[in-house]
């Protein structure tokens, strides 16, 4: 795709609405907005304009213009936003002539932040960031992501990666006028110390794994025998029918999943088929997803009812046990919890103690690192900076040392995007929806 081309796109949702937004951004954007508006107003002050067909000049519709020049625009390149009456026909009839000015084209998905990235208006940290504020559900995810994109994360990296620059140039000085390959004992020391300070931030930053489980969520697993009240208890934790319930052991085969929010806190909980050997080819497919999903999750909830469980509690990071149907007066005592879903006695323990175990796990978005990607990078800066500290602490090949540094700092500059990452770009962009 030609990025000097004018690309356009709705930014707001895809229903008949109240206003509809169209932003365009490239060279074409005030010229486009002329032909379309008339006249263009002030730099980012909202005018009304009619629209007019450019080629008849039939009237589109009345909306609010603006204009928005680069650098200083979301972009870092000439824009322009109409925001229009939020019909469909009237929609149609703007995007069609939009589309009929050359070099002017439907925008990718996540190539309005594309351009931003690549005219130096935000880092990949920061791309992440608001990809993050847009996909947040709830309270804690919007304010780890929020951080993130005013450049939390990209600033600690930026820091990290001058400190192993600046290491790496003392190196590369007393490998310049050092003839035997020695450092003089001071400057060896100056440096070991840079590395070691480095390496324990980075380390400090690796050891808290909150921020990537905050982001996923917190994934809680029902699990039971049959009938044991798991797609009841699913129900009335979504507080909506999600799952379908009856007395007929086996109902439920899919793996069923239902985003909540408790205390502001991700939580995806997740109804699985009853436990139980079965001659249905079905329904064991479906007992074998629940144990592989059992296996995974943060927490099981392993449902007994008041008859008891005939099978053993799938194996599990972290299992408690709740006891189901407690209105049925058969209570059991070897339980963490007793619940009814039908009369919703225990439900509020249920639920102040699932609180608790997210809350435990996700921590309060006070983590930097918040995908596997910057872990992954960070783990190899990590471990560069310790073969580095060695070789040079041994007296090994300065050279050696040298790259091991050279190594880090790249791999700290990836998180950023300032050494090349094209392999994480397309597939960052492509997440990101059309008009973003
Ligand atoms: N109508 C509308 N709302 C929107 C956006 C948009 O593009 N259009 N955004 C986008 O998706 C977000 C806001 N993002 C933006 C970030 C920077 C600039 C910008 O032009 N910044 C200039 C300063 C402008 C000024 O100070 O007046 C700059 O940083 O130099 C614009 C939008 C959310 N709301
Ligand atoms: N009395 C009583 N009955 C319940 C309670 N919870 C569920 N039931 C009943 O128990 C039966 C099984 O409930 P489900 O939620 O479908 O059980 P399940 O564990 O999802 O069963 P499978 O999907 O077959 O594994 C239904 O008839 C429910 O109405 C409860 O708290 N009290
Ligand atoms: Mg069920």
């Amino acid at each position: 795709m030609r990025s000097d081309d004018t690309i356009f796109a709705t930014a707001s949702g895809h229903g008949r609405a109240a206003v509809c937004i169209i932003r365009i951004s490239g060279p074409e954007s005030r010229t486009i907005l002329e032909s379309l508006g008339g006249s263009v107003p002030e730099p980012r002050h909202a005018a009304v304009r009619i629209l007019r067909e450019p080629q008849t000049g039939e009237p589109l519709d009345q909306a609010l213009v603006l204009w928005m020049p680069g650098p200083r625009s979301f972009t870092g390149e000439d824009q322009a936003e109409l925001h229009i009456h939020g019909g469909l026909a009237t929609r149609s009839a703007v995007l069609k002539a939009l589309g009929a000015i050359p070099h002017c084209r439907p925008a990718e998905a996540g190539e309005f932040t594309r351009r931003a990235f690549l005219n130096g208006r935000m880092d990949l940290s920061q791309v992440e960031g608001l990809a993050d504020v847009i996909d947040a559900e709830t309270e804690a995810q919007r304010r780890q992501a929020m951080l993130q994109l005013e450049g939390r994360l990209g600033n600690a990296a930026e820091r990290w990666r001058e400190g192993i620059l600046q290491a790496l140039a003392l190196l590369e000085a007393s490998l310049d006028f050092s003839d035997e390959g020695d450092v003089p004992e001071d400057l060896e020391a100056d440096i070991l110390g840079r590395l070691d300070d480095l390496r324990a931030e980075i380390g400090q930053a690796l050891a808290n794994r909150s921020g990537e489980r905050l982001r996923e969520g917190f994934t809680v697993v029902l699990a039971g025998p049959p009938n044991a009240g798991k797609s009841t208890l699913l129900n009335a934790l979504a507080r909506r029918d999600v799952a379908i319930v009856s007395p007929i052991a086996g109902t439920t085969r899919d793996v069923i999943e239902v985003h909540c929010d408790l205390g502001g806190l991700p939580v995806v909980i997740v109804d699985t088929a009853g436990l139980r050997e079965s001659g249905d080819v079905i329904e064991q497919e479906g007992v074998s997803r629940a144990r592989a999903r059992a296996q995974n999750a943060d927490l099981v909830l392993w449902l007994i009812p008041p008859e008891g469980a005939e099978t053993d509690a799938p194996q599990a990071r972290r299992l408690l046990r709740i006891g189901t149907k407690a209105d049925l007066n058969r209570k059991r005592h070897d339980c963490d919890v007793s619940i009814s879903a039908s009369t919703g006695e225990g439900l509020p323990q249920l639920i102040a103690a699932l609180e608790h175990e997210a809350e435990a796990a996700l921590g309060q978005g006070d983590a930097i690192l918040t995908r596997e990607r910057h872990r992954k990078a960070l783990e190899r800066a990590h471990h560069s900076l310790e073969a580095g500290r060695t070789l040079l602490a041994t007296h090994g090949p300065l050279e050696l040392a040298a790259e091991e540094v050279r190594l880090a700092a790249r791999a700290v500059g990836e998180i950023t995007g300032r050494v090349d990452v094209e392999d994480v770009l397309d597939r960052l962009f492509s997440s990101f929806c059309i008009g973003k």
